[in-house]
């Protein structure tokens, strides 16, 4: 006896209701498929598992095919990376435009309503077939999200890209930490991205660049009349946001005003635009960043410490280029690539001694300060390829050196207590269990590497006064 083939799952979404639900369904049964609804249309969080949805869009008038994507609930579900849309028209409305485009731009493909349960399969099969493809290349492939525009291989990126996946999954506020250029504003995008509200607006805001006499009409808008020159109604960022995210940069800067306005809309939901007497419910995630100390500037009362707890509810730490060993190489290709066509493809590649100079130097304004660096060398360079002196840096081995076994086991050291540290969060302690070496020769080590520049901390001063400290462990 045959038996009879699994039946797989999709997801259905309807733009509008139809009569004759009941022969799709059927159809769809047939063809071995089992419809799951999308009510209210909202996933929870991006499902990273490929699928395939269809999209029920009979019955959809001429005059609103147009607005359609305007449902946050279709637009998100139209917009997960993981999944490949199948449309179901009449073949009547074919003859509409907005409807045309929007289902060449969403949707793998599309099929007129009656039809063949054999046909409805194969298309949906194909469908599933491109969304698992998809996924293989771009997605989760070696257990480890990409984070789209975010270059960098390094375990401490691979650790943050899991986290920010993470916290995309949920509408909590996010505070992300790191020096500057270390890539936060990209990665509040790659978050808003992540996120279920990825096809609705990502608005930034920069708090250090606006003076503070506007920045409560920048955030929350105003009316007409509420001042001289209000002639008409403005929207503030946060209304902007709506649906979205919003993105607080170097929110340390913030004046106190404006904290407390903040604050009250964290408490609440709810916005006044300046004039206006009643408030706005607004629906926005906020990511926020800087690059100071913000638990000193709370410490030093120019921050307000609830709003400091409000803000990060989750918090990530952006680790440091010169924490992040080989993604100095990748960046730096990607920028390359990136502003080749600016001088007409002219520089091609890196020497060897700038790799070396690149991975030696210390990176105080890290990625940003690196791309400008590729940039500005290949407008100024005259070969082919990048030296050293053409990246400003300095080449502290030349090309003709011989690497003595000596110097070789000084960069093997150094690059095994780099990526220790940086796997363990700038943990000594556990840095040092993992090199199965004490926490007193691995500060030994890191004095003598000049790793230790950054580290602040009591036990660090102590032990770098402890004579010998620099010699032979
Ligand atoms: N991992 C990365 N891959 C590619 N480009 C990056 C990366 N990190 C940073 N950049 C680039 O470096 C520049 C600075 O990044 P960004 O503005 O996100 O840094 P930031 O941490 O927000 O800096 P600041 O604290 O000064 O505002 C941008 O041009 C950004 O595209």
């Amino acid at each position: 006896m045959q038996s009879r083939p699994q039946s797989r799952e999709l997801v259905y979404l309807q733009a509008q209701a139809v009569a004759d639900e009941c022969a799709l369904e059927c159809a769809l049964q047939a063809a071995g498929w089992h419809p799951v609804r999308l009510d209210g249309g909202v996933e929870e969080g991006p499902a990273h598992e490929p699928g395939v949805g269809l999209l029920d869009l009979r019955g959809v008038e001429d005059s609103h095919a147009s607005t359609l994507l305007l449902r946050p609930e279709l637009a998100t579900a139209v917009s997960d990376p993981h999944r490949e849309w199948v449309a179901v028209l009449q073949a009547a409305q074919l003859a509409c435009v907005p409807l045309r485009r929007l289902v060449h731009a969403w949707c793998h493909d599309y099929v007129t309503f009656p039809c063949e349960p054999g046909t409805l399969s194969l298309v949906l099969g194909h469908a599933l077939g491109m969304a698992r493809l998809a996924s293989d290349d771009g997605g989760v492939a070696d257990g480890w999200p990409r984070l789209e525009g975010v270059v960098g291989e390094s375990e401490a990126m691979r650790q943050l890209a899991r986290r920010v996946v993470k916290a995309a999954g949920s509408d909590a506020p996010v505070f992300l930490a790191g020096e500057t250029g270390t890539g936060k504003e990209l990665v509040a995008a790659a978050l808003h991205r992540h996120s279920r509200r990825r096809a609705l607006p990502f608005v930034g805001i920069n708090c250090g660049a606006i003076p503070h006499s506007l920045m409560e009409s920048e955030l929350f808008g105003y009316e007409r009349g509420a001042f001289t020159g209000a002639v008409q109604r403005k929207f503030g960022r946060v209304e902007q946001a709506h649906g979205g995210t919003l993105f607080l940069d170097e929110v340390a800067d913030l004046p106190m005003e404006s904290q407390a306005s903040l604050l009250r809309f964290l408490e609440e939901g709810c916005i006044s635009r300046l004039g206006g007497h009643s408030p706005i419910r607004v629906d926005a995630r906020i990511v926020s960043a800087t690059h100071v100390d913000l638990r000193r500037a709370v410490e030093d009362g120019r921050f307000r410490a609830d709003l400091y707890h409000r803000l990060r509810v989750i918090e990530l730490k952006l680790p440091a280029l010169r924490e992040r060993g080989s993604d100095i190489v990748l960046i730096a290709q990607h920028a390359l690539h990136r502003h080749a066509a600016e001088v007409g493809g002219r520089v091609r590649g890196f020497k060897a001694c700038a790799l070396r100079a690149m991975q030696g130097y210390a990176w105080p304004g890290n990625a940003r300060e690196l791309i400008n660096r590729v940039r500005e060398a290949m407008v100024m360079a005259e070969g082919s390829h990048l030296s050293a002196r053409d990246l400003q840096l300095e080449d502290t081995t030349s090309d003709q050196q011989a690497v003595t076994i000596d110097l070789a086991r000084r960069a093997g050291e150094r690059t095994a207590i780099e990526r220790a540290l940086a796997r363990n969060g700038q943990h000594v302690g556990q840095a040092a269990d993992e090199l199965g070496i004490s926490r007193v020769t691995l500060y030994r080590l890191m004095l003598r590497h000049g790793l230790h520049e950054a580290r602040a901390d009591a036990q660090w001063r102590r032990l770098s006064l402890v004579k010998g400290a620099g010699e032979e462990a």
